[in-house]
């Protein structure tokens, strides 16, 4: 084909390429009904005016937590409720101070004066507005592992739930959302917090083998034309998305294909688009980790990429010599990113018996593979 040809090309296989954006909502969400009965149980009490049950939702990437608590929130929006509910991407509003901002921008659909530059200031607004009007808040936590480090689920969670001492009649309610299933929140949370937050915990298993057939071949049905996909070459994808146990990967993977047989001017996707789809898509989750890095903490993985290519064992230790001298960092801020990188799935952190606190750091990702996203 030549490239003139190429771009005026206008046959797709995809009847609907939206259905595997990555922020699309299926109207078929099934083998989640336990689970939204469950939230919606939770939150009731926010529609008459009283403060709804806080939440704990867990379970690993790809599970369906974001799409329930969209879906969930979609629905109060369109019954008279007296409660607003917001959703917080925590990879994004990774600071108190980001969060309530984000908060009163989702309630007044504009920035906070630029007067109001403290977190105080914001809160102080918000409950203002909450209380002229009679609202109930309802704050939802996506990804709060990323508020792990330097204590800022702490501090959100504090504001909060507390909020009613320092304005009395306000009423907040939470949902914490966590995909690390190492992450202990007991552990995680000071006692001026768990004396306040005892969620409900919800979880939110992997899908079965034959529930994520389903659901892909749902996706499948409603974003291509018939033919494009096997149903033995469906079974390859569901195999490949079972391995990394997020669904996510099988929608992207299944978007990529379709773009590579597209390329090859195919009307039907190859074992090939697959295999080479694959390649691509079982990085997702590293691509947004790296993404989601503040600078100092990429060029810290930027350093530990450089070391690892001898063939010494690196310590944590040994290599904050090096990040003191290149990047100027204080123990605790090094010690706090190589925690972040580590319950990213990035590294792993490792004790070593009988030395103290230096841990051994490996890095669970080819370097190459890493430098991709830096
Ligand atoms: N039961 C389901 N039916 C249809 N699509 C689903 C279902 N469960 C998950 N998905 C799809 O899988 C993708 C990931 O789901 P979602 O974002 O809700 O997962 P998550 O558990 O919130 O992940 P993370 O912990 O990484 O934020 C989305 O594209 C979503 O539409």
């Amino acid at each position: 084909m030549t490239l003139k040809n190429m771009l005026m090309w206008d046959e797709t296989l995809f009847r609907d390429p939206d259905i595997f954006e990555i922020d699309y909502i299926p109207d078929q969400f099934n083998y989640r009904e336990g689970q939204m009965r469950e939230l919606a149980f939770l939150l009731r009490p926010g529609i008459k005016g009283s403060r709804p049950l806080n939440a704990l939702l867990k379970g690993t990437p790809g599970t369906g937590k974001t799409t329930s608590v969209r879906k969930i929130f979609s629905d109060i929006r369109d019954i008279p409720s007296k409660m607003i509910p917001i959703h917080i991407n925590c990879q994004v509003e990774n600071s108190r101070f980001m969060i309530l901002s984000q908060i009163y921008r989702q309630i007044k659909g504009h920035n906070p004066s630029a007067a109001g530059n403290s977190y105080k200031r914001v809160l102080d607004s918000i409950a203002e507005i909450l209380l002229a009007e009679d609202r109930v808040l309802l704050v939802a936590l996506d990804d709060a592992n990323y508020l792990l480090f330097e204590n800022e689920l702490n501090k959100v969670l504090y504001l909060l739930l507390r909020s009613h001492e320092t304005y009395p009649g306000t009423r907040i309610g939470v949902m914490v959302i966590i995909s690390d299933m190492d992450v202990d929140l007991s552990r995680e949370l000071d006692v001026r917090v768990t004396s306040v937050f005892s969620p409900t915990e919800v979880y939110f298993p992997p899908y079965s083998h034959d529930e994520t057939f389903q659901i892909l071949k749902e996706r499948v049905m409603q974003g291509l034309y018939p033919g494009v996909l096997s149903e033995a070459l469906l079974e390859v994808v569901v195999d490949h998305t079972l391995r990394t146990g997020d669904m996510r990967v099988g929608i992207d993977m299944i978007k990529r294909a379709t773009m590579n047989a597209e390329k090859d001017a195919m009307r039907e996707i190859s074992q090939e688009h697959i295999h080479e789809a694959y390649k691509i898509s079982r990085f997702l989750h590293l691509k947004y980790s790296v993404l989601s890095l503040r600078r100092e903490e990429k060029e810290l993985l930027k350093i530990l990429i450089e070391l690892s290519q001898s063939d010494e064992q690196l310590t944590s230790g040994e290599v904050y010599l090096i990040v003191k001298k290149k990047l100027k960092l204080g123990y605790t801020v090094y010690y706090e990113a190589l925690r972040k990188l580590d319950n990213l799935r990035l590294i792993n952190l490792q004790f070593r018996d009988g030395r103290g606190r230096t841990r051994l750091i490996n890095l669970r990702y080819d370097p190459d593979k890493i430098k991709l996203y830096l």
